[in-house]
């Protein structure tokens, strides 16, 4: 395929990431304009909404962790041009996502609904300070090589890859993963909790404690004591807890 080709490729898939992300927040937050979400979706019984909504789960997952392993990489860019992996990472991730919003059964009833106008304005707060923390550990570790358009455009330009460098900016520097703590402040921070709410927020922070091992074992195997030696000193989601000795 033409290297401009490729580019063309990575840039539309980029586009479709940034799409899906904003509909996801939207989703999550069951704003009223939204044609669908986590509250409002495909109606049936109480069994197919559990089954359902936790193979849709399941199923980000699954691509997730599956499609981010090494050995995985290293088989599928055999099939695909090296230079757009991570764009056809993302074109996935955005299927499963379109997959999550159009089959979600929503699960009636509510666990908790705030009517205090100032709590809720501080909730509605911590919502968009975790999507903005995660956006923005984007930036600090390298936002374009995540979604895939670095990649593309050094294969263009000629220009060779940088082998991967550990960094630990900003946030980094107080907790090891705050790209997926802005996740958790978005998932969980609602004024007004449905028990879908719940079950899709529990199923993504089960989904990302599993993950996770996978991924530090992987920033084990490229950063070696490096990154053994940050686990050590500095916490996982929170500053100071859970460092790993
Ligand atoms: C979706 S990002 C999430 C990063 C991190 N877990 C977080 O929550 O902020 C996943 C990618 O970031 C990379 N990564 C995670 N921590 C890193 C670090 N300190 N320096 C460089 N790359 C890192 C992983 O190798 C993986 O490709």
């Amino acid at each position: 395929m033409g290297r401009l080709l490729l580019m063309l490729v990575s840039l539309t898939f980029y586009a479709a990431a940034v799409a899906a992300l904003l509909f996801l927040i939207g989703w999550v937050g069951a704003f009223d304009f939204m044609p669908l979400t986590v509250d409002k979706g495909r109606e049936g019984s109480l069994v197919t909404a559990i089954m359902v909504n936790t193979g849709l789960i399941a199923l980000f997952g699954v691509q997730h962790t599956v499609m981010a392993r090494p050995g995985f990489k290293e088989g599928w860019t055999k099939v695909i041009p090296a230079p757009v992996e991570r764009s056809f990472y993302l074109l996935a991730t955005v299927l499963v996502l379109g997959a999550l919003f159009h089959f979600w059964h929503p699960i009636d009833g509510t666990i908790w609904s705030i009517q205090n106008e100032a709590a809720r304005t501080a909730i509605w707060t911590v919502f968009w300070l975790g999507w903005a923390i995660l956006l923005l550990s984007t930036f600090l570790l390298n936002h374009f090589e995540l979604f895939g358009l670095q990649q593309a455009w050094h294969n263009l330009t000629g220009k060779n890859a940088s082998p991967p460098q550990m960094r630990t900016p900003l946030f980094y520097k107080l907790v090891r993963h705050p790209l997926y703590t802005g996740f958790f402040l978005g998932l969980w921070a609602t004024p007004d909790m449905t028990y879908s709410h719940a079950f899709m927020a529990a199923g993504f922070t089960i989904y990302i404690v599993i993950g996770i091992s996978y991924e530090e074992r992987d920033l084990l195997d490229v950063f070696g004591e490096q990154y053994a030696e940050y686990r050590k000193r500095v916490g996982a989601f929170l500053p100071g807890i859970g460092k790993v000795s």
